[in-house]
């Protein structure tokens, strides 16, 4: 892949509701596109840093600075990368930085499978036509807006419910979905709002048959985790706590999770998530496709990635209007009433970036010409 030109946007787009998680709110939400050009292709990454560093150390101004400063220099060193698995090679010298450095990572990918005509899943090495998918609700202040918000998206067909909690909203949110809605695929996300002195709340959230709880610890930790997974039933997801496949090994040897939720850009980008896949594979632990509110571009590589076949239980890759007045891509992501999302045929990421939406949505641009 000769690459000639990297293209940065800082995108601004507004979510159709505000979204609320234990740590903070989003409604307007920035993001970077970055593309990847030859001669004959684009290939388009999405950078899902936050704005405000609250998920994890990374924000748009930061992923930017490092993308401008380090990794794109890096890149433009390689007189010409063969296939995208050494882009993660390429950028190795910079630490951490892992959303910046999956943005571009994901474009190479992206570039690789249109140059050889392939779908991105199918360059990836997935097997499937559909993919199961679920969705993420924020923390509603009124339970009548979260039974309306559960009772619309149940006749959509998403086929998993993800709420999230925290201290005050928890156990009594849980047992009135369950009374409710009954024995619904459901999971909670706590995005790290407790601790272990809080594991007799954490116990009595054993008694709702939760397919999982998503990170009830700190962001960082895989050792309280494994504390807490001896004693609870439901078993522990990490999110925020796995940043490579060298974390993933940890906190499985640990014991400290049953259930990984796989993001690109948390783990640097599509061939570190292939390595998490493979290890969680060989140690019978299954994965899912988590999701940080991206646009049709980074849901769109959220896809293929789960076209893997460890990917067993439901994501959180929703259809593009659960977030968007209107996306960025033609097609939109749709979701089919039973809850699936068929995998696109078309060469790479399978869903086109429309120039006057990128155009529409962007507010700030730079060319990197090699
Ligand atoms: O993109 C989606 O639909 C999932 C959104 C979601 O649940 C999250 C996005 C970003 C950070 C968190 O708030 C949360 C998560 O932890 O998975
Ligand atoms: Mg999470």
């Amino acid at each position: 892949m000769k690459v000639e030109k990297i293209v940065l946007r800082k995108m601004s787009m507004q979510l159709k509701a505000p979204f609320r998680t234990s740590f903070g709110t989003q409604l307007q939400k920035q993001f970077i596109v970055s593309e990847v050009h030859t001669k004959e292709h684009i290939g388009y990454g999405e950078c899902v840093a936050m704005t405000v560093p609250l998920y994890s150390e990374e924000s748009v101004g930061g992923a930017w600075h490092v993308m401008e400063e380090f990794l794109i220099p890096l890149l433009f060193e390689q007189s010409e990368l063969r296939h995208p698995d050494e882009v993660t090679a390429c950028l190795a010298p910079i630490r951490r930085n892992n959303m910046a450095k999956a943005a571009l990572e994901g474009a190479y990918w992206d570039l690789f499978a249109k140059q050889n005509d392939v779908p991105l899943a199918k360059a990836l090495g997935g097997n499937k036509t559909a993919i199961e998918v679920g969705v993420s609700i924020g923390i509603e202040e009124n339970i009548d807006d979260l039974y309306r918000l559960v009772e619309q998206y149940l006749q959509q067909g998403y086929r998993r419910m993800k709420i999230k909690i925290k201290p005050g909203k928890d156990v009594q949110v849980i047992a009135g979905l369950r009374q409710r809605f009954g024995n619904i695929p459901m999971m909670a996300d706590a995005n790290s709002a407790y601790t272990l002195e809080d594991i007799d709340l954490l116990k009595e959230l054993d008694d709702f048959g939760l397919m999982m709880i998503e990170q009830p610890l700190a962001h960082d930790d895989i050792i309280d985790h494994a504390q807490l997974q001896k004693q609870l039933k439901t078993p522990i997801c990490l999110d925020e706590s796995i940043h490579s496949v060298e974390d993933a090994r940890h906190a499985i040897e640990l014991g400290s999770t049953k259930v990984i939720n796989i993001k690109i850009g948390r783990v640097g980008g599509l061939t570190e998530s292939k390595k998490i896949h493979d290890l969680c594979q060989k140690h019978g632990i299954p994965v899912w496709c988590g999701g940080m509110l991206e646009s049709g571009i980074g849901r769109a590589h959220n896809i293929a990635i789960t076209s893997l076949p460890n990917f067993t239980l439901p994501g959180d890759t929703a259809g593009s209007s659960r977030y968007w007045m209107e996306d960025i891509i033609k097609p939109e992501v749709t979701v089919s009433h039973d809850g699936l999302i068929h995998i696109p045929a078309e060469a790479g990421i399978g869903y086109e970036p429309v120039p006057e939406l990128l155009d529409k949505y962007t507010i700030q641009k730079q060319e990197f010409i090699r």
